[in-house]
């Protein structure tokens, strides 16, 4: 096994999803939230999920499968049904795969993930326990603070003006360690004051601040 991950911009892309259970659901609602078109095979979907756009085959035959695969990106296998699963996966071959029953035999894994602003976290516990992977997920919220959700704000901040400014990658990183380092931005952002802190931002990159303590 090489899991190692990576984010994938699914917006767009076409996800057949066989099943219709509890984690046929929990698939389809995270692929509809990031815009992508998604078609289940089985015999009943929530109104929730219809109602974003999720289409439900009821016609469970070879021929449907094969359609539904031929015109799919991704390929999810959740039902309950082993013999429907294997034959799925099996003309699945040049898709990307995720398998709820064998998550060892596809390509995808779906990690919990979540947001806190503009940061997004995914957990994978190599297969070894969804429930801690959920657990970690609770502690790792409750560490991030205000202050690195702000900041996260600052470096895009000054990483823009810097790629207007230098051409030397190496010049920028220098500028955004300074910033990250320095002890009268990190409080203005403990007091929330963002503006400030770019006005700040602002002085260093065009030296004229003889303060910045890296
Ligand atoms: C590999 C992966 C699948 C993939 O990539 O699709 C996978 C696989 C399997 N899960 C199974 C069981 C359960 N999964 C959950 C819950 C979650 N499972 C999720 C992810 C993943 N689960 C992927 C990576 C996991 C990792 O390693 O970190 C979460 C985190 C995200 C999500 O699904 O959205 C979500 C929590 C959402 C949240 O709150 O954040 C619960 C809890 C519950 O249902 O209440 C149980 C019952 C308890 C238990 O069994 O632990 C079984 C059946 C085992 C069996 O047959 O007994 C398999 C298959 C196998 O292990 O063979
Ligand atoms: N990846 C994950 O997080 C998890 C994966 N699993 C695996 O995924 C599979 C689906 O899990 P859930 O969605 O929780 O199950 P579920 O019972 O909620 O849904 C199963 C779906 O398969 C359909 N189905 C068709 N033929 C079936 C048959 N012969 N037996 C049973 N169901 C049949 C049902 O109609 C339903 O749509 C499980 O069998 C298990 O292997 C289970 C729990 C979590």
């Amino acid at each position: 096994m090489g899991w190692t991950s990576l984010f994938l911009d699914v917006n767009g892309k076409k996800v057949f999803i066989l099943g219709t259970g509890e984690v046929a659901h929990r698939r389809a609602d995270r692929f509809l939230e990031n815009g992508s078109k998604v078609i289940l095979s089985g015999n009943k979907i929530s109104k929730d999920l219809s109602d974003k756009g999720a289409i439900l085959e009821e016609d469970g035959s070879k021929e449907t499968y094969k359609k539904l695969v031929d015109w799919a990106d991704i390929v999810v296998v959740a039902s309950g049904d082993k013999a429907n699963n294997d034959y799925v996966s099996h003309i699945s071959k040049d898709k990307l795969l995720n398998r709820a029953d064998f998550p060892e035999k596809g390509d995808l894994v779906v990690p919990t993930s979540f947001c806190i602003d503009d940061i997004q976290i995914s957990i994978f516990t190599n297969g070894k326990s969804p429930l801690m992977a959920r657990e970690l997920r609770k502690k790792i919220q409750n560490i991030v603070s205000d202050e690195d959700i702000l900041q996260i704000k600052l470096q895009d901040f000054s990483r823009k003006i810097l790629k207007e400014k230098f051409d030397n990658q190496k010049v920028r990183k220098e500028y955004l360690y300074k910033i990250l380092n320095n002890s009268n931005i990190s409080k203005l952002l403990k007091e929330g004051k963002l503006k400030e802190a770019e006005n700040y931002v602002e002085k260093i990159i065009n030296n004229n601040d003889n303060n910045n303590d890296r």
